[in-house]
């Protein structure tokens, strides 16, 4: 979505100090589409200007004095949950879904609703998404709308089981994908996305084997599921279904959903995935088909704006650290020992960043969203030289998408579209032998990229609570009659979200935020560059 600012002298001054001309690109991942430029007095340089941590319908002009209820109105507006009342007028009947004393669903219409019981969420309840007031634009990680970063209300939709529901639990039929790349905790989302509708009363509930692919590729059946069948599959990792990339046919999906007539298709997967699932969304729509369409974000890399994290990734966080650990091992035991470990993150540093914070045994640590350079005065060679005469020994983490620019890329693509990278973790160790071979040091690299091991892996206990709560939350949403939204967590409450609003650009790390600092100081490195 486009951002259009009306901009004034003083502003784009406001905005040099605001902003840091290199690593300003990088922040909130908002890609140079969402920018305007204005020319930096001190630099000539075109200063990225945007509205951070947001895209507004309408035009900000900040001179306004009713600037901030524009801002609000169009907020909510945006966070508004796509329901299937926007296309139909149905009338909803009571819940089916009760956790009474006797534990013992009622699936009839004639059931009297416990209306006493507190436990159902409210239509009109919100969570408030940023609970930080910024005294100024130049406070650490400082996410702010107008150049005074002035506090203003961003208020999201809470999730959870409502009174009142707009399926017939018996006519129901339930379908669940997973998509995209591996991640723990997949098997946890669809045990509890089974059990939930179980508990509404579902008794048609299947899984489409092989992401999106399964819906047309011949030969590839629906999994019939239900509790018995799945109640064992989080002990394992990987994905009960199968995932797959690529193939995404929305119309040839959407045949199918109609063909085998699915009421609720809830979607595992990452930023591609909700864009497949936006887009089964808007056809549904525009074919008027009664379907709930609710996505669950799932990444190793956490690269899903908005959201405080998706799940899989602290387990696959847990699981770098463990090569971190190799890492320290062989480069603390071997002479001039250099440890040297590559981890996953498509374009973003979150997993590098983490397992560098968690393990505390990196001296080095690179991400896509910091640039550097390996040669020259004060490139990270030159301190790894630093390093070995005085302490002895150091460890290095590269996340796979850093440095890329250092490197050629063929400007491949897998089925997906996504780029394919080049590898940094073996250029980098090239690099690192050829340096120290060059200077007549001894250097001993010890290099590991442990790729697919961080996330081929079962959730651990944080993601599989996660897991549930996002799974059993799904069902909910579409019980509720909400479609085209995604079930996640922000600032530590559970929500749900327009798809849209979270498939803009993927998130990357803040350069400017404390989590980065904190890495920083723990590692002790300076600027490479
Ligand atoms: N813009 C899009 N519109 C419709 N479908 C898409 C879009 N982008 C990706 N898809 C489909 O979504 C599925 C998953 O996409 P992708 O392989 O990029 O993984 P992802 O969901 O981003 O997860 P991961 O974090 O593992 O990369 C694929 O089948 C792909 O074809
Ligand atoms: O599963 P593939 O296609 O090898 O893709 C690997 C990519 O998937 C992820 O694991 C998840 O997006 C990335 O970290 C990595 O770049
Ligand atoms: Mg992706």
């Amino acid at each position: 979505m486009a951002v259009a600012l009306k901009t004034s002298g003083t502003f784009c001054n406001t905005l040099q100090q605001w902003l840091h001309p290199t690593r300003d690109p990088f922040l909130y991942g908002y890609s140079h589409s969402n920018t305007k430029e204005c020319k930096s007095k001190n630099t000539k340089r075109p200063v990225p200007l945007r509205v951070k941590a947001t895209s507004m319908k309408a035009e900000l002009d900040f001179s306004d004095p009713s600037w901030k209820q524009k801002f609000q109105k169009d907020w909510d507006e945006r966070f508004n949950l796509p329901h299937i009342n926007d296309i139909y007028d149905l009338k909803p009947r009571t819940t089916t879904f009760s956790l009474n004393k006797k534990r013992t669903p009622t699936h009839d219409e004639s059931s009297t609703p416990m209306d006493m019981w507190n436990g159902y969420v409210n239509n009109d309840d919100r969570a408030l998404m940023k609970v930080i007031n910024y005294s100024s634009p130049t406070s650490a990680g400082a996410e702010c709308i107008d150049p005074d970063c002035s506090w203003v209300e961003q208020w999201v939709h809470r999730a959870g089981p409502r009174k009142d529901i707009y399926y017939e639990p018996v006519e129901v039929k339930a379908a669940i994908v997973t998509c995209g790349g591996l991640c723990p905790g997949l098997n946890d989302v669809i045990r509890q996305v089974v059990f939930t509708l179980e508990t509404y009363g579902v008794k048609n509930i299947v899984g489409i084997p092989f992401g999106y692919r399964g819906f047309f590729e011949k030969g590839l059946k629906e999994m019939p599921l239900s509790r018995r069948i799945v109640e064992n599959i989080n002990l394992a990792g990987g994905s009960f279904l199968g995932v797959s990339r690529g193939g995404a046919k929305t119309s040839e999906i959407v045949d199918s959903i109609q063909a085998r007539r699915i009421d609720m298709l809830f979607v595992l997967g990452g930023n591609g995935t909700h864009a497949g699932a936006n887009a089964i969304h808007d056809e549904c729509r525009k074919r008027k088909l009664k379907v709930s369409v609710v996505a669950v974000p799932k990444t190793i890399d956490n690269d899903i704006p908005l959201m405080d994290k998706t799940f899989g990734f602290d387990t696959a966080v847990e699981e770098a650290q463990r090569a971190v650990n190799s890492a320290y091992i062989e480069a603390r035991s071997a002479y001039h020992g250099i440890g040297l470990v590559k981890l996953m993150g498509r374009s973003s540093g979150f997993i590098a960043m983490h397992a560098s914070l968690s393990s505390g045994q990196v001296d080095v640590c690179l991400i896509p969203e910091v640039p550097f350079t390996l040669d020259g005065e004060y490139g990270v060679l030159q301190h790894l030289e630093h390093l070995l005469k005085t302490k002895g020994f150091c460890v290095v983490c590269v996340a796979e998408a850093a440095g890329q620019e250092l490197l050629q890329n063929s400007g491949a693509t897998d089925a997906s579209g996504n780029l394919i990278l080049s590898d940094i973790g073996v250029h980098m160790q090239q690099k690192i032998k050829m340096h120290f071979k060059g200077i007549g040091v001894h250097a001993d690299v010890k290099y590991i990229d442990p790729t697919y091991m961080v996330r081929a892996c079962r959730a651990n206990a944080s993601d599989a609570i996660l897991c549930t709560v996002l799974g059993q939350n799904a069902v909910h949403a579409a019980f509720a009659g909400f479609s085209g939204i995604t079930s996640c967590i922000c600032n530590n409450h559970y929500v749900y979200l327009p798809i849209t609003e979270v498939i803009t650009a993927p998130k990357r790390v803040n350069p400017n935020s404390r989590m980065l600092h904190r890495c920083l100081t723990s590692t002790g490195q300076p600027d490479f560059h």
